[in-house]
């Protein structure tokens, strides 16, 4: 795929251009319409040098002053028709073509939404940006100027040369010398214009994206003095975009040059023929004055080609950037992937202990189809008592109540019965991760991961900075796609699930919470489309975002730009409120409660408590706090998983493990027996006591126990769990 800095091999202007066609399409009558009109206008203008021929040679030859009048009159009629057609061709394409350009855009837009992040990571927002933005008003004027009058300015040129021939061939021919020079030229400009106006295109994308760099991230810029270096940067950024638009302008300059000089020798060399020829008596005085006058209408339009052409090549350029993206793969669907129907549960989820809430029917789940060989159904996966489930009269409360009896139904992936312990849940198996620019020598990121949640379980994952969690959970809603290795929901290929079905079967809250310039409401409403008052109510519960009702119009309010004019506590509980608003089934969470004081994480905690109970969840933790949330914890190191088990186990048997909790700085010990890869393994020595916080991590002992899992690592099934 090209990127700004390796642009697509060039195509020929016309070709190029050509595939503005599907979105011209729609408008080509009016298009076609306008070019005719002004086709004609233009050559109306050639008229004129007619009319005034017979007035030379008719009225004012024979002194009739009602002819000169009549001529007069003729002229004046003849300018007003062509200014008018003019105008009315201006009024036919003014109103489509912004048609033109909002649909590029819109398709655009779409495009980059549906780009996979990999695709994202690699374009500078910048380029995206200026593609969306200035190239786009150039292709709209490029279709309602150049494009008409390179047909126009053709047409009209022939029809003159025509008129010119008619008149007198010998002087016509003098006049079209320049012709054939003027062509040569005209193709050398084209190709060396065409490389400048590619490298002036991108140049101002990467300028695009140092200003919007700097206006993101002007604290950051204010907090360290960096405004000078800043300056700096962008100054050289416009002084190379300048240097690129001056070579522009030399060479439309020297383009320019030509295309005047050489027309008018010719015409100048014209005219000394015809006033000879005039003097001579072999040439009438009104030929030779319609002849230069014809020569003279002809002038704007050989003149013009010069701005048409470079015009054209700064259009094929911006053409040729539109398609760069709107051509980029976009990731693939497995065929038969799964519907797209919802399956957002109106009545909790897999509600531990609380029954079997994946045990419900298709018409209350949406039309997912379950793939033949699917693992049948068992009766229900939970396995602790849910915490905290209030019943489903009263699901307001922040509480999730226990979903329906089963219905009798048709099985259907994700959407009926749960499915097997040991298949159920989320799965990862043998999967490896490299990101697109890794280098092949450099380890892949991720490198044969197996992990298994049980249905309706909550586990931590953790592991020392640049481990690979961020990456881990960004697998799960395939915002990258694994490398090696497959991850399954309750027994499903996630790329077997479409795209919209696996967005709604889980919802995920990063790191970085970003938040849009929209409502507070809107904000978190994104998490589950059709949602109502009563669900964002409860999501701001949850998320202990009480501070919303003290926001000037409540949940009404705009938080500025990103969530900027929110505190980092303040946009995170709102993120984890997007994140829980549609009762996800599975839920991702990239250390969700690192922004906040310890008293709003206990409450966040707290709530957080009775959600977990009621889905299968994947929680990034690097404080013991975090991990106090989750049945199990996973300790991810160097790219695999290195141990499975309660916090108490691994605080017991996992020297890393007992490192990265203690948050003491030594590098963690490793057993050989928990070499990166190696299953896990109960601890050869065990640990020699608790770690400095571990007194603190028991009072918020949990509520629930985990059973074991016998598809898990035997070594693990043991123990409590850590809440
Ligand atoms: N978009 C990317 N392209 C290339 N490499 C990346 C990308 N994102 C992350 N990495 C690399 O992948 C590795 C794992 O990063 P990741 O963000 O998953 O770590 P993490 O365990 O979540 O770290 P932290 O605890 O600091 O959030 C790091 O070495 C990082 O440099």
């Amino acid at each position: 795929m090209p990127t700004p800095t390796t642009p697509t091999p060039r195509r020929s202007t016309a070709r190029t251009l050509l595939r503005l066609w599907p979105y011209v399409r729609p408008v080509r009558a009016r298009l076609f319409t306008a070019a005719g009109v002004a086709v004609v206008a233009s050559c109306t203008g050639l008229v004129i040098p007619l009319v005034l021929k017979w007035m030379v040679d008719g009225p004012v030859a024979a002194g009739d002053p009602g002819g000169v009048w009549l001529g007069g009159v003729m002229l004046l009629l003849l300018g007003v028709v062509e200014a008018g057609l003019f105008g009315l061709r201006r009024w036919l394409v003014a109103r489509p073509l912004a048609g033109v350009e909002a649909a590029m855009r819109a398709s655009l837009y779409s495009r980059l939404q549906r780009l996979p992040v990999a695709f994202h990571d690699r374009w500078p927002s910048g380029q995206l940006l200026s593609r969306a933005t200035t190239d786009l008003q150039l292709l709209r004027m490029f279709l309602a100027f150049p494009l008409t009058f390179l047909l126009v300015n053709g047409v009209t040129i022939l029809v003159g040369c025509a008129i010119l021939l008619s008149q007198q061939w010998m002087l016509g021919l003098v006049l079209l010398a320049p012709v054939a020079p003027l062509v040569v030229l005209c193709s050398l400009f084209e190709s060396r214009y065409s490389v400048v106006a590619r490298r002036a295109r991108d140049q101002v994308g990467d300028l695009t994206t140092v200003v919007e760099e700097g206006v993101l991230g002007i604290r950051v810029v204010k907090g360290f003095g960096r405004h000078r270096s800043q300056a700096r940067a962008f100054r050289e950024l416009s002084r190379r975009l300048r240097g690129t638009e001056l070579r522009k302008a030399r060479l439309l300059a020297g383009l320019l040059t030509v295309i005047v000089t050489l027309p008018e020798l010719a015409l100048g060399a014209a005219l000394l023929l015809g006033s000879v020829q005039v003097a001579e008596g072999t040439l009438s005085a009104g030929t030779l004055v319609a002849f230069l006058s014809t020569a003279l209408a002809l002038r704007w339009p050989v003149e013009s080609i010069g701005f048409l052409l470079a015009m054209s090549q700064d259009s094929a350029t911006a053409t040729e950037r539109h398609f760069e993206v709107v051509d980029a793969p976009l990731p693939e669907e497995t065929p038969g992937a799964t519907g797209a129907h919802g399956d957002r549960r109106e009545n909790g989820g897999p509600v531990k202990g609380g029954g079997p809430a994946e045990a419900r029917g298709p018409a209350e789940h949406g039309t997912a189809a379950r793939p033949p060989g699917s693992p049948p159904a068992p009766a229900s996966s939970a396995h602790r008592p849910a915490s905290g489930a209030a019943p489903p009269s009263a699901p307001a409360s922040g509480t999730i109540p226990p979903a329906p009896a089963p219905m009798p139904s048709t099985p259907s992936p994700l959407s009926v019965a749960p499915a097997p312990a040991t298949t159920g849940g989320l799965r990862f198996e043998g999967v490896e991760f490299r990101y697109p620019d890794t280098p092949p020598d450099a380890p892949a990121t991720l490198r044969g991961v197996d992990l298994h949640i049980r249905p309706g379980e909550t586990m931590a994952l953790v592991g020392t900075t640049g481990s690979g969690k961020t990456t881990l959970t960004a697998l799960v809603p395939r915002l990258y796609e694994v490398t090696r290795g497959r991850i399954t929901l309750d027994g499903t290929d996630i790329t077997h699930l479409s795209r919209p079905r696996l967005r709604e079967l889980i919802a995920v809250a990063f790191e970085d919470p970003t938040l849009f310039s929209a409502t507070v409401g809107e904000n978190v409403l994104m998490g589950a489309e059709g949602t109502g008052e009563r669900e964002l109510h409860r999501a701001l519960e949850i998320a202990q975002a009480g501070f919303v009702h003290e926001l000037p119009y409540g949940v009404g309010t705009q938080v500025g730009e990103q969530g900027l004019s929110l505190s980092g506590g303040q946009r995170q509980r709102l993120a984890l409120a997007r994140a829980v608003v549609g009762r996800p089934r599975f839920l991702v969470l990239d250390d969700p409660l690192s922004a906040l004081d310890v008293h709003t994480e206990a409450l966040v905690e707290r709530a957080l408590r009775r959600v977990l109970a009621t889905t299968t969840a994947l929680v990034v933790a690097h404080r013991p706090s975090t991990v106090l949330l989750a049945d199990r914890v996973a300790l991810l190191s160097e790219g695999r998983i290195a141990a499975v088990g309660t916090h108490q186990e691994l605080l017991g048997r996992n020297p890393e493990y007992r490192t990265l909790m203690s948050g003491a700085p030594s590098a963690p010990e490793r057993h050989p027996a928990q070499e990166p890869g190696a299953p896990p393994a109960p601890d050869a020595h065990p640990a020699p006591g608790p770690v400095p916080d571990a007194a603190a991590v028991s009072l918020t002992a949990p509520d629930a126990c985990p059973a074991p899992d016998p598809a898990q690592d035997s070594s693990l099934a043991e123990g409590g769990s850590a809440r």
